[in-house]
């Protein structure tokens, strides 16, 4: 699942890429104002942080909300309190864009994320010109000299990798790049299977200084203490934010 997710999400880039060339596309990503720093934002402290992700729907769970206007969703999770904004970009599983993308940087004044099956150069560019802080690497998708490439173009960007991984391997990989946050996805890309105790057998083996993202599976505040007490920052929440009331809930995660 997880390859033919990313050689779809490439796919509809190259067709892009017909459309927009990756020199108008680099142009552009060259003419926004910096990113924001997310590494400041999400920097550990007292209180468990959240990235708040606009989901519409996901190959596990079908149709999650629609979603018809991501930039008040988005400023809902401002008011809320999350830290930053995951926007799922893909269209054909998560019913996303970078149009998404664009209404949400436009809307509010937290670091944005680009979550995708991001596999080339032209994808980060996109994810500048759009007007992402932050671009996910998910390191089961990527060989070692492609990871590289990314996290290096992503970081000259003035954007800040996420790195997923999802095992003590990838977590090994993550660290050899010199990522600085790091998540652990509870969620099996490939088999859909959800292991929220996953991120605490890893959390030893982050590489020291990095930030801690605990990523899928939280449906309540006793699922956020749970990845609190084993040792995470940062907890990204999708589901539970877009199929609840999400200023309420948001409030209930930071208060653990
Ligand atoms: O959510 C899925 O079904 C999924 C399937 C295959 C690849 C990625 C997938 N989701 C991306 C994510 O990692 C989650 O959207 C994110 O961590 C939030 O998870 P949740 O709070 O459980 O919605």
């Amino acid at each position: 699942m997880l390859a033919e997710l990313t050689a779809n999400a490439v796919a509809d880039a190259v067709a892009r890429r017909e459309h927009r060339p990756l020199a108008e596309v680099e142009a552009a990503a060259l003419a926004r104002p910096a990113a924001l720093d997310a590494l400041e934002a999400l920097r550990p402290a007292a209180h468990v942080k959240v990235i708040a992700e606009i989901k519409r729907s996901s190959p596990s769970r079908g149709s999650l909300a629609t979603i018809a206007d991501p930039a008040a969703l988005a400023r809902s999770y401002e008011l809320g309190g999350a830290s930053a904004i995951s926007v799922l970009t893909e269209g054909r599983k998560f019913g996303g864009s970078l149009a998404d993308l664009e209404t949400v940087r436009a809307a509010v004044a937290l670091p944005v994320l680009r979550k995708d099956f991001i596999a080339t150069p032209y994808q980060v560019l996109e994810a500048r010109a759009a007007g992402a802080d932050l671009v996910l690497l998910i390191v089961a998708a990527l060989d070692d000299v492609t990871l590289r490439e990314l996290f290096d173009l992503i970081v000259s960007l003035g954007m800040t990798p996420l790195v997923e991984t999802h095992s003590a391997d990838e977590l090994d990989r993550a660290a050899a790049l010199g990522a600085r946050l790091i998540g652990v996805n509870a969620r099996d890309l490939s088999s859909f299977e959800l292991d929220r105790d996953l991120f605490g057998r890893l959390a030893d083996r982050f590489p020291e200084g990095a930030i801690r993202v605990a990523e899928s599976a939280v449906l309540s505040p006793a699922d956020v203490a749970h990845y609190r007490a084993s040792g995470a920052d940062v907890v990204l929440v999708g589901e539970a934010l877009v199929t609840g009331d999400p200023i309420a809930n948001l409030s209930a995660f930071l208060a653990v």
